[in-house]
């Protein structure tokens, strides 16, 4: 497992992509950004798909990359997961899997045993003799993911691996991936639209916009505090980092936030609850009654958001950092009646049902 370097250009017609990143080894980094930002592109000039106009790419010990040359793709030790799971065919779903390891010179008995431990990996052991015809979109992409680290690459590049799966199959894919990727360790770039898998599988986040890094940071960190327009938008959502319980989430000082566990995550681990700031209620007293948090903030901000009103957070004094940005909308006859100003203390409370709370990066 390596760690990842690269400052490159890329031009493709009057789009130029011009980023500097670092990936440390075994970090899985999400690549978030709008259409057209330029994250395939990204991905394709790391994976040899591209070539850089400028620059330099270099994983672990070797420069894949630069002005002297560039190592060819199919010698990078770079896995590449799409969309699409992308399987050849005419091949069996073990010889799919077994195809990388035998043309990297692996004999035809050890390219097929680990071809049978990577599908015993992906929980597809049961499908090696079935054609890709004969497969669901999860059961393919589990297959592809097995072909993807059958290849023990130094760098795994993800392409929006959720995107063509149907809702019901994404969950327990998304985490496949997050526990076949923490035990290989392999250092990780996964391109994604939905703050979601950057929450669940990512250490860190980068942000494109235009080509360029806009942003960087743990996801927590680039959702309390967003400084471009697309993280400000993904950030839509309400976000608390803690432990996950039985009931929900606790936070680092102890504070139980109640919720429904839709991924799989063990009591004590990393996780973050998520809600919509519509979801918030706000008062003036701490409210009591039906199972619910209620959280004491002090009103940061009101600015207008389409027919509500925003309400932003701040800790009240002593009170934890993550209360800082936390959302709540809405409606003006609301703030009329609770009658607050900016300043002024009250409660942001959400109910259980209205909370999700998901394991997330370290
Ligand atoms: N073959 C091509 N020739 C010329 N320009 C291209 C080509 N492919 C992509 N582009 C341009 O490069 C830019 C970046 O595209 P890219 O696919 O990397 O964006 P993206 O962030 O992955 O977008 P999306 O989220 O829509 O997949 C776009 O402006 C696009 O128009």
């Amino acid at each position: 497992m390596s760690r990842l370097s690269a400052d490159v250009a890329v031009v493709r017609g009057s789009f130029e992509l011009d980023v500097s990143l670092a990936v440390s080894t075994g970090e899985v980094v999400g690549v978030l950004g709008s259409n057209g930002a330029g994250k395939s592109t990204l991905l394709g000039v790391l994976a040899g798909l591209h070539l850089p106009s400028r620059g330099e790419i270099v994983l672990g010990e070797r420069t894949l990359s630069s002005p002297d040359g560039s190592v060819p793709a199919y010698r990078r030790r770079v896995g590449l997961l799409s969309q699409q799971a992308l399987l050849f065919p005419h091949l069996s779903a073990i010889d799919n899997v077994a195809f990388g390891p035998r043309s990297t010179g692996a004999g035809r008995r050890a390219a097929r045993e680990t071809a049978e431990r990577w599908l015993a990996e992906v929980d597809a052991s049961t499908l090696a003799d079935r054609k890709p015809a004969q497969l669901s979109g999860g059961q393919a992409q589990r297959v592809a993911i097995a072909r993807a680290l059958a290849c023990d690459p130094e760098l795994l590049l993800l392409d929006e691996p959720f995107a063509a799966l149907d809702v019901d199959a994404t969950p327990a894919i998304r985490s496949l991936l997050r526990r076949v990727v923490r035990a290989t360790g392999v250092t990780t770039l996964m391109v994604t639209h939905d703050v979601l898998d950057a929450v669940v599988l990512a250490d860190r986040i980068v942000v494109l916009d235009a080509g360029r890094v806009v942003e960087s940071g743990t996801t927590t960190e680039v959702l309390a505090r967003p400084r471009s327009a697309f993280a400000a938008r993904i950030a839509g959502l309400d976000l608390v980092p803690g432990q996950s319980c039985a009931d929900g989430l606790k936070t680092d000082e102890g504070t139980l936030v109640a919720g429904t566990h839709p991924d799989p995550v063990d009591d004590g681990e990393r996780a973050v609850a998520l809600f919509a700031p519509a979801s918030v209620a706000v008062f003036r007293d701490e409210p009591g009654g039906s199972p619910r948090t209620a959280l004491p903030v002090r009103l940061a901000a009101m600015e207008p958001h389409g027919e509500l009103i925003r309400l932003r957070a701040a800790p009240r004094p002593g009170g934890p950092d993550w209360l800082e940005g936390l959302a709540a909308d809405v409606t003006p006859a609301a703030v009329a009646e609770l009658g607050v100003e900016p300043g002024e203390e009250v409660w942001f409370a959400v109910k259980a049902a209205e909370v999700t709370v998901h394991p997330a990066g370290r």
